[in-house]
């Protein structure tokens, strides 16, 4: 069984997938990483995002090995990530490693922008969290804090928003709902919550199979 999860930046994706795939013994992909990584090694080198030859370059030179490096993780790095993720070669060169990533044995989650739409687009349950901006700046301020970071919450609602417009108005697998997507908006509800939600939507799926 394939489960594509898509959503917005910092909606609780990467949670709900890891949580999920441990419940249903499935691998887990965090596809946002990916684009992280060839935005690291962009910033790395010193080569402006824009430059597709060298985006290229850093995408089929990417070692999953380092897919753990905290730096990733960072708002710098997330921003730099929407950027390289519009380029259209860039995408091009990711799919084979995400589709073989999703077919694996014994059944997988991914999450990102375009699992539903393009990479999985038949998934055999499609779900796109959602949750209020506030609520997921405030998520990602706490996160962010308790690693030692001095976050602003303002800050990080704008840089939430800026990466959301870029994501949702790119020319090139846009961040939009699936048509068959179940839409999950977790504002208000925990992340046991949450889990139970998406539990129960994946069980009615396979109940239909
Ligand atoms: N339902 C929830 N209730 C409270 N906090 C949550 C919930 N879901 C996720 N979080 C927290 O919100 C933050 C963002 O979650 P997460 O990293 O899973 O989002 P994401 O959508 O994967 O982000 P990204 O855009 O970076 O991929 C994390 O600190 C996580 O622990
Ligand atoms: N399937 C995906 C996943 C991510 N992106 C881009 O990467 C950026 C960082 O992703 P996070 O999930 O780690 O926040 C994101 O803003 C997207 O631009 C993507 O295009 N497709």
């Amino acid at each position: 069984m394939i489960i594509a999860i898509d959503g917005p930046a910092a909606s609780g994706k990467g949670t709900l997938g890891k949580r999920l795939a441990h419940h249903y013994g499935y691998r887990h992909l965090d596809t946002g990483v990916i684009y992280r990584a060839v935005a690291y090694a962009m910033i790395q080198a010193g080569a402006e995002l824009s430059n597709e030859v060298l985006a290229v370059a850093a995408a089929l030179e990417l070692d999953p090995e380092k897919f753990g490096n905290p730096i990733l993780k960072t708002q710098k790095v997330g921003d730099a990530a929407s950027v390289v993720s519009a380029i259209p070669q860039v995408r091009e060169v990711l799919v084979n490693f995400q589709r073989q990533f999703a077919a694996d044995p014994p059944g997988a989650v991914l999450d990102g922008r375009d699992i539903g739409t393009v990479i999985c687009p038949d998934a055999d349950v499609k779900i796109f969290v959602v949750a209020d901006p506030r609520v997921r700046a405030r998520r990602r301020t706490l996160e962010a804090r308790a690693r030692g970071e001095d976050a602003d919450e303002e800050a990080v609602l704008a840089d939430i928003l800026k990466r959301d417009e870029r994501d949702k108005n790119r020319a090139i697998a846009p961040l939009r709902p699936a048509p068959d997507a179940h839409t999950l908006d977790n504002s208000n509800l925990d992340i046991e919550a949450g889990v139970r939600a998406a539990i129960a939507i994946v069980e009615a799926a396979r109940a239909r199979r």
